[in-house]
């Protein structure tokens, strides 16, 4: 799915208008009628006190036809102005003279503090201050407005976004931000839902197709694409019959010192899980017998060195390398590492230390092998791009990193974004289960598995970090958040696999946005 801009947006509104022969009012409506019909379905009559907080866009105007609509089934409204210019809208103006009409409790204008009316937690509250129209932060009693439907701890429902938030650039006031409980936005999420700064004060959210023209949409060159199952199932490669080992390559695995050679078990499990037809496992001396017995399918191979990784000679032929996972940054390690990078003929997965040594030597980055996937979490990708000012400027130095050294590049946690250039692709599974030890290993193994069976790097990171997602929503259903442990995520790949097409879905595989 496409994450536009507000721009796009707004030109998509004004291509709408002028090709389909239908008005912005007639555009407005039916995006007020939806949200009409989204709460009505739920409320069916209830006589909950609603509050609409309207702005004096067109925003406002969504928030004037809902309070309409609600009036006209019986609803028990009162719809408020927050009369902060003189300026409106010519669709809030035709939408606040059609309340008036059909009810003689008119909308009440509010120009101060003073204004502000009791919310009671029970009540239900609706944002219809601003959309993506914001310009500045607000401020002043707007902002004490904002602040007072915050305090109030209702229900409060956030149309197209929650007030006070761009919609793809970063938010300056975070006091300023209406908190929503769910946000019904208008053709596509916006690209602040899905940032840890920013997606808190839109935790669920829907999108409501209000008919844009499909054209627009289509030839538009979205700020990213949301990944989710349609998009997953077609990067699905499907076996074939005389399919064999052989076929779905071999994997290396690269990883473990003394104490830490876990991350080489897990990230080898996963690398079978996913599918690698095979898969070595290359470890300090002290991890042959530790590997052998925890993965029987795997082979080890072991550096001379008993603790550390200090030299990585093989002489297979590997069809994708993961390498760092738990393995230190000794300077010997890092030698290792330049001649690997130097050498290496398969494509690559660097994740953990391998990055944290990266950082640390610049060396490294000059024959850092093009194609390769990182895999940091926001500790390492600090470390390897530098500080960032907000999110917005951690993604744009992300993509500058990536087109340099021509590197995909995750930024992990929930969302994981995957980068490669300009492109960026949003994950739309996980949960804060997956907070746990061990799980990035998997997601280098699951990476390195899709590589090792013919992935394309990019296709390998965005499927990879879908089903390892899923995996872990599926595991996460069936024993808690709190309890999951990486092993689980491992072992539930499987699963991953089968509710990509599976009729009835598996519980929890698909993550409710
Ligand atoms: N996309 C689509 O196709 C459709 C979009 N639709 C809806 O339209 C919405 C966008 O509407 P919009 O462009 O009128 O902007 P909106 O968000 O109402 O706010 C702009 C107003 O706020 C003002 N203002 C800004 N910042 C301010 C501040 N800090 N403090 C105070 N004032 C501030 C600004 O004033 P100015 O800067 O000019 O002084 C201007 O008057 C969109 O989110 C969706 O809900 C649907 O109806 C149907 C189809
Ligand atoms: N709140 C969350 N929601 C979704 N996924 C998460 C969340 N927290 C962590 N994850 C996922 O778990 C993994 C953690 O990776 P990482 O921090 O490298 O773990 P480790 O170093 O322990 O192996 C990443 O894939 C990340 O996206
Ligand atoms: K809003």
């Amino acid at each position: 799915m496409k994450i536009f801009s507000a721009e796009q947006l707004h030109q998509a509104d004004k291509v709408t208008t002028k090709k389909h022969e239908i008005t912005s009012l007639d555009l407005m409506e039916r995006a007020g009628s939806q949200i009409f019909n989204w709460l009505h379905q739920r409320l069916q009559g209830a006589p909950v006190p609603i509050h609409i907080f309207c702005g004096i866009g067109n925003n406002g105007g969504d928030g004037l036809v809902v309070g309409r609509l609600l009036i006209e089934n019986g609803y028990s409204v009162t719809i408020y102005v927050a009369n902060f210019t003189d300026k409106r809208s010519k669709c809030f103006l035709v939408n606040y003279d059609k309340v008036k009409s059909i009810s003689k409790k008119w909308p009440v204008l509010m120009t101060s503090e003073e204004d502000f009316p009791q919310i009671n937690k029970k009540d239900i509250v609706i944002d219809a201050l601003f959309g993506i129209g914001l310009n500045r932060s607000p401020e002043g009693w707007v902002k004490k407005l904002i602040q007072h439907i915050n305090t109030s701890e209702s229900f409060t429902l956030s149309i197209d976004m929650p007030s006070g938030m761009y919609a793809d650039t970063a938010t300056e006031d975070f006091d300023a931000v209406v908190e929503a409980n769910h946000v019904l936005t208008f053709q596509a999420p916006k690209f602040s839902f899905f940032l840890p700064e920013t997606g808190k004060y839109a935790p669920y959210f829907e999108a409501l197709d209000i008919g844009l023209d499909p054209e627009f949409l289509h030839t538009t060159e979205p700020l990213a694409q949301l990944i989710l199952k349609p998009q997953a199932q077609q990067f699905y490669r499907q076996r074939k019959k005389y399919d064999h080992k052989g076929t779905f390559g071999h994997a290396l695995i690269i990883a473990g010192s003394y104490g830490k050679m876990g991350a080489a078990i897990l990230s080898s499990k996963a690398a079978f899980r996913i599918g690698a037809g095979l898969v070595t496992c290359f470890v300090p001396e002290c991890g042959y017998q530790i590997v052998q017995t925890a993965i029987p399918e795997a082979m080890t191979l072991t550096d001379k060195e008993d603790d550390l990784i200090t030299n990585i000679e093989f002489d297979i032929e590997v069809a994708a390398i993961g390498v760092g996972m738990g393995i230190g940054t000794k300077k010997e390690t890092v030698a290792a590492l330049q001649k690997l990078f130097s050498e290496a003929k398969a494509p690559m997965v660097i994740d953990a230390d391998a990055l944290n040594c990266i950082s640390e030597n610049e060396s490294l980055l000059k024959v850092l092998p093009k194609q390769s996937v990182l895999t940091p979490h926001p500790g390492e990708l600090k470390r390897l791009i530098g500080d960032w000012k907000n999110d917005f400027d951690k993604i744009e130095k992300t993509k500058k990193f990536s087109e340099k050294y021509e590197v995909v590049v995750l930024i992990k946690g929930a969302n994981t974004m995957t980068i490669f250039g300009d492109m960026v692709y949003i994950n739309s599974t996980g949960n804060p289960g997956m907070a746990t030890a061990g799980s990035g290993d998997v997601l280098s193994g699951v990476i390195t598995g899709l590589l090792s069976q013919g992935y394309d790097p990019l296709l390998a990171s965005v499927f990879g970090v879908y089903l390892h997602g899923s995996a872990g929503n599926i595991v996460s259903q069936q024993i808690s958040f709190e309890a999951v442990m990486a092993s689980d995520i491992a072992d539930t790949l499987g699963d991953a696999y089968i509710e990509l097409f599976a009729k009835d879905p598996v519980p929890g595989g698909e993550q409710q946005q």
